[in-house]
Order: C-alpha cells, then structure tokens, then sequence
C-alpha cells in the first residue's frame, strides 16, 4: 500500500504539466546578433536573467527585446538594487546601464497601485524618449504605464496624461520639477529614484533643480545613480542625499576595448577635404560627426550636402519637433550620417553606428569618452578618427595621458575587421515602440522599398536634415550609397595631399597641466 502511494506521488507533477520553459518558446525574439562582442560585455560571472527571480512578465518583455544574458554592469546592480538599497554605478559606455536600472525598477513596480512608484531622470530629451522605450519595451507585460516628459512640448499635454495612472515618469529635470510644484505630478509614493548620467545631471545647471525634486519624493525612496565618468562632483550628492549606498566600479579601464581611436593632423580649413576623404574611403554603416557649436554644426551639414554627401543635423536651438524627428528618423536607419553638437554625445544608443568622427577636437576627456562611445556599442567594434589641428595637440596629449589610451596615428590603410560588420540586416535596430514612430518607419520602408528617391522628398527637409546631391542616401538599409563605398573594397588608402592632413602629430610645444580626471569614482 505505502509502496503503491510512493509511486503514484513520484509519477505526480507540481506544475501544470508544462516544462519550465514553454512560455520561452511562445516568445518573439529578434534575429539573434552575431557579431564579435569584447570581454567589455563578455566577461560576466555566468548568470542568467532567471537568476534574479524576476517576474514572468518581465522576463518576457527583456528576452523579447533580444537581451539573452545579463552583461556584467547588470549581474552586479540588478540583485542589489532589488532589494531597495542605493546605488551608485559607474560602467563604460554602451555596456547596458540602462537595463541596469530599469529592470530592477520595473519589478518593483506594483501595477495595481495607482500611483507614480518611479522617476527616471535623464539630461537630455533625445536620451529622454529612448529610455523611456527601453522601458515600454522591456515592461510590455507587465500592464504598467510609462510617461515620458520633456521641456520644447506642451505642458497641456503632459497634465491630460498625469490625469491618468502613470507608474514611471522618464524625463529632464526642469518639466518634471515644473509637474511636481503645479501638484500636477504626484511623487509622493515615488520610491525609486534614478538618475542616468548623473555626473551630468549634477553639474552646476542642474543641481539646484535635482534637490528641489528630491524633496517630492518619500523619505526612504531609494537613489541610483549611473554614468560612465565620475567626478568629484557626485561625491557630495552620494554624501548628503545617499544612505550607504552600495558602489559598484566596473572602469579598471577607461575607453571600450572594441574602438579603435585614431587622429588625422589637419590645418582647420583642410578639415572639410579630409572629412571628404574620409567618406570616400571608409566603409560607414552610420556616422555620427561631432562639431564644437551650433554654428558649425549647421554650416558642416551644408557643407557635406555641397559635396554631394547626405546627412541629418541636430543641436539644442532646434525646434524640439525636429530634434526629435532627426533623432528617431536617423535611430531607423533613414540616413547615414548625422552631424552634431554635444546634445547628442550622452547615452545615445544606435548599434549601426560604427563610425565617430570628431571634425572637432572635444575640449575634455570625458566628452571625448561618450562622444567616441557613440560607436561600439554592447562590445561592438567601432572607428573613432578625430580631426586635430594646431590648437588641440595639447588636448589630444592631456586626454590620452587622462584615459590612459592611445589614440593613434590614422594609417594609410584601416583594416575592415576593426569596425566593418559582415552582415548588417543583423544589427538590432533601436527598441521603438512608440506607435507614431512604428507608423513613420513603416511608410519609410515603403517608400525605400519601392524608390529610394522618394526619400529627397522635399517634405522630409523640413526635419534638420540636409539631403540631396549625388551622395543622398538611397536604398534604406541595403547598402551603403554608391560615393561612400566604391572604393572601399581597396581599403582605406590615406592621401594626404587629397584629405589636406598629416598621419603624424606635432610634438606638443609644452605639456598643459592635467585638468580635472574623469576617473575619480
Ligand atoms: N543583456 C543584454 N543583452 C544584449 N544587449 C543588451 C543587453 N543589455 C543592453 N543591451 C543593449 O546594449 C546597448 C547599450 O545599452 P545601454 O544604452 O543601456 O548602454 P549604457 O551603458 O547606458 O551606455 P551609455 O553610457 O553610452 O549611456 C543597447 O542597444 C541595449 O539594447
């Protein structure tokens, strides 16, 4: 009798029947990429997303955005910041901080509780919109909604949205502070608290407004904080407005592994000649180029156009309907290069850029380090080639002695391998899952698919992009246009005499003191 009731319980199953994994299997998941990742997002201690004891639902939404395994900035802040305490995270560019934060975020969102449960606070507004993806995108079964707010849009729209149940708000500090002291967004049950790219958002434009908002959310609200580069700065928020928070350093190195840096010595008015140069040779999936100003980034775009080449601008005295236009239309592959002020060095994340160019020199290493971050993302390889000219030698000194990198002289010939993908179409695009954006995308692929030229359509110039010429983008993502690649398949031959530059820096006159280190965690 015991016997037989032995057996009967060991043929009986606790679960419903199914194995663990069956609702795995239901899930849609991206193409798988395989492209080369370095020990940057590689090197992990080995666990997995289940290891975290994460809800389904989320579970769902994170295989579903294509993660498949935890990278090391989120094995190391995912349990900690499930359990409420403070962080302060410090992880190199493009290696999932944003995940970092708003996994554990989401799973300590109640959905049921109709109340704001958490802010996410970011610089920019660009940075503002795709975060605020990344959450939709990876809470999408979780019923749990997400607003995003930023200054340039109407206030109007913002309270008709807070009328409704909002469970995280992603935004720039001025419009959410701006919500908050109306009453019109109600923090008080805000327990979570973060904000991504901190050491930006506690520079001195942005400190009086952070403290003003901390005072609407609850006492014990748990505080994180992320960013690549650490300055002192940070230390005297940690010490005033963090409770033992937990500090997790994963920069024993400053520049990602997979960037290759180069400089090109060039007069100021051969720049442009160069940057010719460098678009004829180069085999760019997408670029970003980086200007010092405003002024220069508009008089650069028109100047790329006059050469036949196509691209998009972008910089804050824009009209913040076609910044956002630019931002999403570029994220979606509709142009190859974009040319722009800092607004755009932070967070941004678009993995088909595999090319950075700084047409100018950047004035500070850690500018340097998210503009050049730009490329290479999640471990990717990616080309970082900075324009110098006599002024910047010894900037260009003082940041490689800071990074403690070598940037190096461009060679004659660049080899494909160190940032050429074999197969494109794989390269995940952006997470979009805002519905007027899908819409935009889709009529695009429609147009691309059925002639290219239609995307010289005048309407599309109102958006801060300059197209046109014989190098306008043609074709969507199928392949690069014809003047930027023919001659790639000859590799990158350096012409001095053609681009106006020299491979070789001039010895510095006089070593400029180091100014502020980046690497103070
Ligand atoms: N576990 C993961 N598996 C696969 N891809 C991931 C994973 N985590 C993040 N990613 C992808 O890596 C890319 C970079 O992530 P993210 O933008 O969060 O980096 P970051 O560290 O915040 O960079 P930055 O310092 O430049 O802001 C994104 O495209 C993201 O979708």
């Amino acid at each position: 009798m015991a016997s037989e009731l032995v057996n009967k319980l060991e043929g009986t199953s606790l679960t419903d029947g199914s194995t663990n994994n069956d609702w795995k299997a239901g899930l849609k998941q991206p193409k798988r990429d395989g492209r080369e990742q370095t020990a940057d997002v590689t090197a992990t201690k080995g666990l997995e997303f289940e290891d975290f004891y994460l809800k389904r639902e989320l579970l769902m939404g994170i295989f579903e955005a294509g993660f498949e395994k935890p990278s090391p900035i989120q094995e190391e802040t995912i349990p900690v910041a499930l359990t409420g305490r403070d962080v302060l995270a410090r992880a190199k560019n493009g290696t999932g901080k944003t995940a970092a934060f708003v996994i554990p975020t989401l799973e300590r969102i109640n959905p049921k509780l109709e109340k704001t449960q958490a802010l996410l606070l970011v610089p920019t507004r660009e940075l503002a919109l795709q975060t605020s993806q990344v959450c939709k995108m990876l809470g999408k079964h979780l019923g749990i909604n997400v607003m995003v707010t930023t200054g340039g849009t109407g206030l109007k729209d913002d309270i008709m949205r807070l009328n409704d149940t909002v469970h995280i708000i992603v935004g720039t500090p001025g419009r959410i502070l701006d919500l908050a002291s109306k009453g019109v967004a109600d923090l008080s049950a805000a327990q979570t608290f973060v904000m991504d790219e901190a050491d930006k958002l506690l520079s001195p434009e942005f400190t009086v407004t952070i403290e003003q908002l901390l005072q609407f959310h609850p006492k014990d609200r748990q505080v994180m904080l992320f960013s690549a580069t650490f300055p002192i700065v940070v230390k005297a928020f940690k010490d005033k407005h963090m409770s033992d928070p937990h500090e997790i350093n994963l920069m024993d190195e400053l520049t990602l592994r997979g960037i290759t840096q180069y400089y090109a010595f060039v007069e100021e008015k051969q720049k442009v000649h160069c940057l010719n140069t460098l678009f004829s040779r180069l085999q760019i999936n997408q670029s970003i180029i980086f200007c010092n100003s405003t002024t220069r980034v508009e008089l650069l775009a028109k100047k790329i156009t006059e050469l036949g080449y196509s691209c998009f601008y972008s910089h804050a005295k824009m009209l913040q309907h076609h910044r956002n236009r630019v931002f999403h239309d570029f994220r979606n592959g509709a142009m190859r290069n974009l040319v722009c002020s800092d607004l755009l060095t932070r967070g941004i994340d678009i993995q088909a850029v595999n090319v950075v160019i700084n047409f100018d020199f950047p004035k500070n290493a850690e500018t340097y380090l998210h503009r050049i971050g730009r490329s290479g993302r999640f471990g990717h390889l990616g080309l970082a080639i900075n324009l110098i000219n006599w002024e910047d030698r010894f900037n260009l000194y003082r940041i490689e002695q800071e990074l403690g990198t070598e940037i190096q002289p461009i060679p004659s010939a660049i080899d494909k391998s160190l940032y050429v993908y074999d197969s494109p179409d794989s390269i995940p695009r952006p997470i979009n899952t805002a519905p007027q954006y899908k819409q935009q995308q889709q009529q695009q692929q429609g147009r691309q698919q059925g002639n290219g030229q239609d995307l010289q359509d005048p309407a599309n110039r109102t958006s801060g992009g300059f197209r046109g010429g014989r190098g306008g983008y043609r074709g969507g993502y199928r392949g690069p246009p014809r003047e930027q690649n023919q001659q790639n398949q000859n590799g990158y031959q350096g012409n001095q005499r053609q681009g106006g530059y020299q491979q070789q820096r001039p010895p510095p006159q006089q070593q400029q003191t180091a100014g502020q280190p980046v690497a103070q965690a």
